[in-house]
């Protein structure tokens, strides 16, 4: 499988008035196209930096980040924002849905930018929504505005879908639900899913495992077999 993701000696500083701060310390992976992997590791050591960084949200101090054989750390403000609005699905812990759009028009919203995105209204019955898609995110509950989200996510058609905690906000089974639905977009639509979490059991499902500790990478870890999110309890 063709390389999709290439970090190379990723290191994040901020500066904090007199104090520096070491986010990522020299972080190495790579991810290939169509891999679901799932980045592990406790609180602060360094995550939710890796998935700002791969996203274009936040630059690296030094390193090479390479997507799709292009460096996206030389990338200038205008095209760092295209990479960003084309390339990049994002799914959070909290849905930020536009309140006085619906579900179908939140999932349109974000989908128009994107000149070869998905039809909202399929992609809203890939998620199991048909039935809500003129609700507002104030009628849906938790499970079903996440869903919107990466309704909104998907529809733009990315090469690369990432999720930071984003069962963080749901219950146990509703969180599942949402676990199992992007393990079937990823095996069905082929979509790279970067997914960020401090919970260990979901590392079973995916392909890869990162796992990171004090701003470097501990392990890399390919699973043999990956379970479906069916099999694994926590
Ligand atoms: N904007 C920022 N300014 C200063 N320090 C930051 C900033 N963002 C992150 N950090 C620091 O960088 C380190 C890594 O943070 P990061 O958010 O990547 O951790 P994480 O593994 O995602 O943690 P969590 O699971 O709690 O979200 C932490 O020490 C954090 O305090």
């Amino acid at each position: 499988m063709k390389t999709l993701i290439e970090f190379n000696g990723v290191t994040k500083e901020y500066q904090i008035g007199e104090v520096k701060i070491q986010a990522l310390a020299g972080v190495d992976f790579s991810i290939s196209e169509g891999e679901f992997v799932v980045v592990l590791g406790t609180s602060g050591a360094g995550k939710s930096t890796i998935l700002n960084i791969l996203g274009g949200m936040d630059t690296a101090s030094s390193g090479r980040v390479l997507v799709d054989g292009q460096d996206i750390t030389r990338l200038n403000e205008r095209k760092l924002t295209e990479y960003r609005g084309k390339k990049v699905g994002f799914v959070f812990q909290f849905y930020n849905l536009i309140p006085n759009l619906n579900a179908l028009e939140n999932v349109e919203f974000a989908a128009e930018v994107c000149d070869n995105h998905l039809d909202a209204k399929d992609i809203l019955h890939k998620v199991g929504l048909t039935s809500r898609t003129s609700n507002y995110p104030s009628q849906l509950s938790g499970g079903e505005q996440q869903r919107v989200a990466i309704a909104r996510a998907v529809a733009k058609n990315p090469s690369l879908l990432l999720c930071d905690e984003p069962t963080g906000a749901l219950d146990y089974v509703t969180g599942k639900s949402v676990l199992k639905l992007l393990q079937d977009l990823n095996r069905e639509m082929k979509t790279c899913i970067v997914l960020v979490t401090h919970n260990t059991a979901i590392a079973p499902m995916a392909d890869k495992v990162i796992k990171v500790k004090s701003g470097l990478i501990e392990s890399v870890t390919v699973n043999a077999r990956k379970q479906s999110v069916e099999e694994i309890e926590w």
